[in-house]
C-alpha cells in the first residue's frame, strides 16, 4: 500500500496570493486607499481629466501642457469607427450582449493591424491609444443601433468624455453629466491584478499580442462577479421597482442565498476607496436630473444591506445607476467599463512584457489513482 499523497496548501482562487509585482497601482485595503503611480485616485478625480489618467498610467508620469496636447490630437485622430470594424458589427444581431460586441470589434481591430505581433514598447503603446481611442465609437454605436439610430461621427473639438456622449446620444450634455462620466472614467481605469487584468497578464506571458490579451480580458470583466455586475445592479433596481420594497425583497434574496450586486470585494473588507467620489458624482446626478427616489432605494438597499451582512458596496454600485441616469441602456454599462479599463489593461500588457516570465501554476490531482485500459 502506497500512502496518500499529501495535499499541498490550495489558495482557491488565488486569494491572498503576490504573484508578481506592478508599479501601475497599489490598492490598499487597510487605509482604504487606491494610488495611480502614486497619486491618490480621490486627488487625480477631483482635479484631472481622463486623457491625463491614461496618460500617467501608461507612462508614469502626468503630462505637461505639450505632452497633453500631443496625446489628445492622437486620441481624437483614432475617433472614428472604421469601416471594416462598422461592418462587423452590423454582422452581428442585437440579441448579443454588448460585451460580445465590444469583444469582437477588439479582435477585429487586431485582425487588421499588421503591426499586430511587434511586441516592442512603442508599438504597444501606439496600440493601446488606437483601442483607446475607437472604443468610445464601438460603445456609442453599438448601442444606437440597438435602439434603430445611425452612427453618430465624433467631433474634433471635443475632450475625450465629451465626445463619447454625443457619439451615444447625438448631443453633448451639460457640464455637470460630463464631469459625472469623466469621474466614473478615471476610477474605473485601474486596479491592480483584478480577474480581468490578471487575465491579460496571462496571456501576454504567452508571448501573445495586445489585442489578444484585450479581448481575453473583455471576456473576463463580462462576468457579472466582476465588471457585469455595474449592469447587475441596475437590474436589481428594477426588480425591486422603490424603497418600500427593498426590505421584503432583501429578505427573500437572503433566503434564497443570493449574491446581492455591488456589494463585496475580494481585497477591501470595508469598503471600496473608490466609492465616496463615485456615490458624491451620483448624489449631483441625482440633484440634476430631480430623481430622489432613486436616491432613496440607493440608500434604503446599501443600509440594510451593510446593517445585515457587515459587506460593503463596490464601485459597479453607484456607477450602475450614474449611468442609467446619463441615459445609457443598462447593457451597455459594462462596455463603458471597457472603454475605461483598457488604459489599465494595456499599462499591464506593457509592464508584463518588459518583465516577462510565463504565468503558469501547478495543480493538485484529485482524480482517479492510475489504471490500466
Ligand atoms: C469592479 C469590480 O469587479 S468589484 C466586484 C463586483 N462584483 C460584485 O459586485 C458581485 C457581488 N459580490 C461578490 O460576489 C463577492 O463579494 C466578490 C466575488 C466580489 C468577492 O468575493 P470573495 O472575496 O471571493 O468573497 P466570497 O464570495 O467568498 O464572500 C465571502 C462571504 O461573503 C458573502 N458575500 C460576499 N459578497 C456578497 C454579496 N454581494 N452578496 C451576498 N453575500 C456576499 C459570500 O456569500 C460569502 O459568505 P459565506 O462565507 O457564508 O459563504
Ligand atoms: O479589484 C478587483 O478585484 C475588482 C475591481 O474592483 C476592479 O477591477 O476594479
Amino acid at each position: 500500500m502506497t500512502a496518500p499523497a499529501s495535499v499541498p496548501e490550495i489558495r482557491k482562487g488565488l486569494a491572498g496570493v503576490v504573484v508578481d509585482t506592478t508599479a501601475i497601482s497599489k490598492v490598499n485595503p487597510e487605509t482604504n486607499s487606491l494610488l495611480y503611480r502614486g497619486y491618490p485616485v480621490q486627488q487625480l478625480a477631483a482635479t484631472k481629466r481622463f486623457e491625463e489618467v491614461a496618460y500617467l498610467l501608461w507612462h508614469g508620469e502626468l503630462p505637461d501642457a505639450a505632452q497633453l496636447a500631443e496625446f489628445r490630437a492622437a486620441e481624437r485622430a483614432g475617433r472614428a469607427l472604421q469601416p471594416n470594424v462598422k461592418a462587423a458589427i452590423d454582422l452581428l444581431p442585437t440579441t448579443a450582449h454588448p460585451m460580445d460586441v465590444v469583444r469582437t470589434a477588439v479582435s477585429v481591430i487586431g485582425a487588421s493591424d499588421p503591426t499586430t505581433d511587434d511586441a516592442s514598447r512603442e508599438a504597444n503603446l501606439a496600440k493601446s491609444m488606437s483601442l483607446f481611442a475607437a472604443l468610445p465609437a464601438i460603445v456609442a454605436y453599438d448601442q444606437r443601433r440597438r435602439r434603430g439610430e445611425d452612427l453618430v461621427p465624433p467631433r474634433d473639438d471635443l475632450d475625450y468624455s465629451a465626445n463619447f456622449l454625443h457619439m451615444s446620444f447625438g448631443e453633448v450634455p451639460e457640464q455637470v453629466v460630463v464631469d459625472a462620466f469623466d469621474v466614473s472614467m478615471i476610477l474605473y481605469a485601474e486596479h491592480s491584478f483584478n480577474a480581468s487584468t490578471f487575465t491579460a497578464r496571462v496571456i501576454t506571458s504567452t508571448l501573445s499580442d495586445l489585442y489578444s490579451a484585450v479581448t481575453g480580458a473583455i471576456g473576463a470583466l463580462k462576468g457579472p462577479l466582476h465588471g457585469g455586475a455595474n449592469e447587475a445592479v441596475m437590474r436589481i433596481f428594477d426588480e425591486i421597482g422603490e424603497a418600500e420594497n427593498v426590505v421584503p425583497w432583501l429578505d427573500a434574496a437572503l433566503a434564497e442565498k443570493r449574491k446581492i450586486m455591488g456589494f463585496g470585494h475580494r481585497v477591501y473588507k470595508n469598503g471600496d476607496s473608490r466609492v465616496p467620489t463615485m456615490k458624491a458624482s451620483l448624489d449631483t446626478l441625482i440633484a440634476y436630473y430631480d430623481r430622489p427616489d432613486l436616491a432613496e432605494l440607493y440608500d434604503t438597499l446599501s443600509g440594510e444591506f451593510v446593517e445585515r451582512k457587515g459587506i460593503h458596496p463596490n464601485l459597479d454600485y453607484p456607477s450602475g445607476p450614474a449611468y442609467h441616469l446619463m441615459g445609457y441602456d443598462t447593457e451597455t454599462f459594462t462596455p463603458l467599463f471597457v472603454a475605461s479599463r483598457v488604459t489599465g489593461w494595456t499599462a499591464h500588457i506593457i509592464e508584463q512584457a518588459a518583465s516577462n516570465a510565463l504565468i503558469r501554476p501547478l495543480s493538485h490531482y484529485d482524480g482517479v489513482d492510475e489504471r490500466s485500459v
